[in-house]
């Protein structure tokens, strides 16, 4: 007899998975009934019998699948090393921690409502990552017998983990009665985003009624079905580090959260906009002749006439269009837009180069110095991929720098996104400093280069200043490995000596380029 098919959540499977290795010892606690689980997708993952897990599949697909074994396979890949439980980004007190237990493997607890990617990014390269899909919901006490499973003597982490950061994302989100303005300011609030440089999609709610929920009516069912469709496709944008705005009715406080929900579990910022024109305006102008026909009964269920609008709480911006002009409105939302995310590059200003490597403490630095010294009126900085806060220069390298400049007061810092939304041209270290900038932020993919590419596309180009760096966005060649500078940490003199002759020799290639 075929068992009833069960779709579990997310976290549901987490525990399916922690059973079936062997991390929880099971029964499955959520299983009330036998039954066949299958996946989001709707595959078969599993039989579920009396609790116990069988025909267990396994997943394929995850972000660093590669990475999550059964105790049983840890204990033996690892045997002897100093598993260090974390369950969330590490911070750098807690990278300096790491970087001083001896033979550490990180034991990344990492499954649903955690910041799992993150996490594991955190770390620092070169230490062994296993992953166990323990639910940041979990209980305690499982998580004990989780990290029991895998070690015998575990090592905890001090401190506070380090902030999540969001991954550039942005949804605008207009609600407001038939006529209030939303599609008006949100029309105006896209051309402004195009004009400032970047890309848009525009979810009006009309346009979608016509498109992606074609068919649907007003009821109450069909309006959130509606309105969780725009969410879905704003959060998969955010996701991406884009920018949505959208302009729906969206009449229901629960699922205007619910959209909030998807697009901040996506990354992505989320900002409310309440378009609060009142019904009597909105009627007053009546552009579509809606509300005459709702008031002779020819629409029923027409919001703020016979269908209800519930006011949002928690609108990060709350705007009576009636007497203002367009523009006048649209000040308190793009300030609200604007806010920390967009790009702040001033094309008037200096022009802003950061450097970027890992630590901030041996080749950025030597970049910005020696960079600086060319081009004292240029904005330089520079941060690392998992910088230190306010370490000073490496020694070997600040000796090799000290032959013709001070480093001073130097003192590394970690990067941040705000930096990177600042910078006209981020150049760093390694291609794998550009990827692991873009897997975050795609959005920055023509303002971040390796030194190298950055060289060998200037050494192509006549321009220079400004010019030359709207032509290494559009020209830019890809990031080839064979080009990077490679770490001379703790390597000794040599090494210091051959990375900061390279660096020397790209940056005399490129700075003097960057002069208008
Ligand atoms: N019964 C009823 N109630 C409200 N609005 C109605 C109705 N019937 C049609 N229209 C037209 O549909 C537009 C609203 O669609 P939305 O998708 O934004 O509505 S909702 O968010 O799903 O509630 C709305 O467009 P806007 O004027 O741009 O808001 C109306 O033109
Ligand atoms: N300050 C203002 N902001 C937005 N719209 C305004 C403003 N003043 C007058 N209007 C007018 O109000 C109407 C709003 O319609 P629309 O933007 O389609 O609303 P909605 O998308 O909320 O249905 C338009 O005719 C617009 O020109």
């Amino acid at each position: 007899m075929s068992l009833p098919q069960y779709a579990a959540s997310a976290r549901e499977l987490d525990e399916l998975d922690l059973v079936a290795s062997g991390a929880l010892p099971g029964p499955v606690r959520w299983a009330t009934d036998d039954a066949a689980v299958i996946d989001p997708e709707g595959a078969p993952v599993a039989d579920l019998v009396a609790g116990r897990v069988e025909n267990w599949t396994g997943f394929v697909h995850r972000p660093f699948h590669r990475l999550y074994l059964t105790p049983e396979q840890a204990r033996s890949a690892y045997a002897g090393r100093t598993f260090v439980a974390v369950s969330a980004p590490l911070s750098e007190a807690q990278l300096r921690q790491l970087a001083l237990t001896k033979g550490a493997v990180v034991l990344a607890l990492v499954g649903t409502g955690t910041a799992s990617v993150a996490t594991i990014r955190s770390v620092i390269p070169g230490t062994p990552v296993v992953a166990v899909p323990l639910p940041a919901d979990a209980d305690a006490a499982d998580r004990a017998t989780v990290i029991a499973a895998y070690t015998d003597d575990p090592v905890e982490l001090d401190g506070a983990s380090a902030p999540v950061e969001g991954n550039g994302g942005l949804v605008v989100f207009f609600t407001g009665f038939s006529g209030s303005g939303k599609s008006t300011l949100a029309r105006a609030l896209v051309d402004q985003l195009l004009e400032s440089g970047h890309t848009v999609t525009s979810l009006d709610g009309d346009i979608v009624r016509r498109n992606l929920s074609a068919g649907l009516t007003f009821s109450p069912e069909d309006r959130e079905t509606n309105i969780r469709r725009i969410g879905w496709v704003a959060a998969e944008i955010a996701r991406h580090g884009g920018i949505a705005v959208c302009s729906p009715i969206a009449p229901y406080d629960r699922t205007r959260k619910a959209v909030r929900a998807m697009v901040e579990e996506a990354g992505g910022r989320f900002v409310l906009i309440h378009v609060a024109t009142p019904i009597e305006e909105c009627e007053r102008r009546d552009r579509k002749g809606l509300y005459a026909k709702a008031r002779a009964g020819e629409i029923p269920d027409f919001t703020g006439i016979s269908a209800p609008y519930e006011e949002p709480e928690d609108a990060d911006v709350r705007i009576d269009t009636t007497g203002l002009s367009i523009e006048e409105a649209l000040e308190p939302v793009a300030e609200a837009v604007h806010a920390p995310t967009a790009s702040t590059t001033d094309p008037r200003g200096p022009l802003k180069v950061l450097f970027v490597c890992t630590a901030n403490i041996c080749r950025s630095p030597f970049m910005e110095l020696t960079a600086r010294a060319l081009a004292p009126e240029l904005t330089i900085s520079s941060a690392g991929t998992h910088g230190f806060t306010a370490a000073p220069m490496e020694s070997e390298m600040a000796a090799v720098l000290a032959e013709g400049i001070d480093p001073g007061e130097f003192r590394s810092r970690p990067l941040t996104v705000d930096m990177l939304a600042e910078a006209d041209l981020v150049l760093t270290a390694q291609a794998s400093h550009r990827s692991y900038i873009l897997d975050d932020h795609p959005a920055y993919f023509t303002k971040v280069l390796t030194l190298g590419q950055a060289a060998e596309a200037i050494s192509r180009s006549e321009t220079t200043g400004r010019a030359l760096v709207a032509e290494l966005a559009r020209t830019r060649g890809a990031s080839d490995p064979a080009l990077d500078v490679d770490d001379p940490y703790r390597k000794g003199p040599v090494a210091a000596r051959a990375a900061a002759d390279q660096i020397s020799s790209l940056v005399a290639a490129i700075v003097p380029r960057l002069r208008e």
